[in-house]
């Protein structure tokens, strides 16, 4: 059995949980400030929290504060050296943490797909942590980085699951303006992205190939990906990744320098 405690059961907070709940193998306590917050995670955890001290046996504590509010928490926790501390902050550094607690820190940046355990994660440590990778595994997916890409990682797939809604509801809204019904175009939508990621994931060729084998001579692909050829939304795209990197880098600076 391994004991979970989630520090700010917020968004990120409650999707470890929720997902967690689906497993076998974790006894999870969720605390927070806010009782209501504790109100809407309860269903999910063993415990819920008002209490500090609750967390002191945990095998795992996941932070999942904002950035601005870890050094407040640092303050109150008291860890022992057998513990791990799971940083998922943006941009708050594993060596700003560690400086402030005995547990051997890692720092995590996790997505929202925790909750239907099809998170994708990004993970850096000084040596594995079996029980982490055991929680990460069981939540999705994961790699295992050097720090100093944590910042990219953050914009990926951290913040990646909001542009790639943003993609969805674009297309979805078109098709929806030619006329599809709603409904309709939301399940095709949802299934395309989803069969599109899988065929990626299958594939040993690039891309760019399989771009070609949707692209039928003279058909209709190859006419809208001249749309998107003639645009620059792939620097638009690599623009939004670079501008959330650089915000994430803004934010280790920020909470450096409280
Ligand atoms: N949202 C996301 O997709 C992702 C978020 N993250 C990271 O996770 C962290 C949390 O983000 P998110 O879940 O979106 O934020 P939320 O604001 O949704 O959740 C944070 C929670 O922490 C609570 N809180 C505030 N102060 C304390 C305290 N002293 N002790 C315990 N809990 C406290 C907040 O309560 P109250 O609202 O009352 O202040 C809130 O319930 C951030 O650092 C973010 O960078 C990482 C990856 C993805
Ligand atoms: O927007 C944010 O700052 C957090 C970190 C990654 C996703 N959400």
């Amino acid at each position: 059995m391994i004991t979970v405690s989630v520090i700010g059961c917020g968004h990120m907070g409650s999707a470890l949980l929720e997902g967690l709940a689906t497993v076998e193998g974790y006894r999870t306590i969720g605390y927070d400030v806010d009782p209501a917050v504790l109100d809407d995670v309860k269903s999910y955890c063993d415990r819920t929290t008002t209490d500090i001290d609750a967390i002191s046996d945990s095998d795992i504590v996941a932070l999942t504060v904002k950035p601005d509010i870890v050094p407040t928490v640092l303050a109150e926790i008291n860890l022992h050296a057998e513990q791990t501390l799971m940083t998922a902050a943006a941009g708050v550094e594993r060596s700003f943490v560690s400086n402030q607690t005995d547990a051997t820190v890692i720092r995590l940046m996790p997505n929202l797909a925790a909750s239907l355990r099809e998170m994708a994660a990004a993970v850096a440590w000084d040596e594995p942590d079996p029980a982490v990778e055991t929680m990460l595994s069981d939540l999705g997916s994961y790699v295992v980085i050097d720090e100093t890409h944590m910042n990219i990682a953050t914009a990926l797939n951290g913040s990646g699951p909001a542009f790639v809604y943003y993609l969805i509801q674009s297309m979805q809204t078109r098709a929806i303006k030619e006329g599809l019904d709603k409904s309709d175009a939301q399940t095709l939508a949802i299934q395309t992205f989803i069969g599109a990621a899988e065929m990626v994931r299958a594939a040993d060729e690039p891309i760019e190939s399989l771009i070609d084998a949707v692209c039928s001579p003279n058909g209709t692909t190859i006419e809208g990906m001249n749309v998107l050829f003639d645009s620059n939304v792939d620097a638009e795209v690599g623009d939004a990744l670079t501008a959330a990197t650089e915000r994430s880098a803004e934010l280790a600076a920020e909470v450096d320098h409280e």
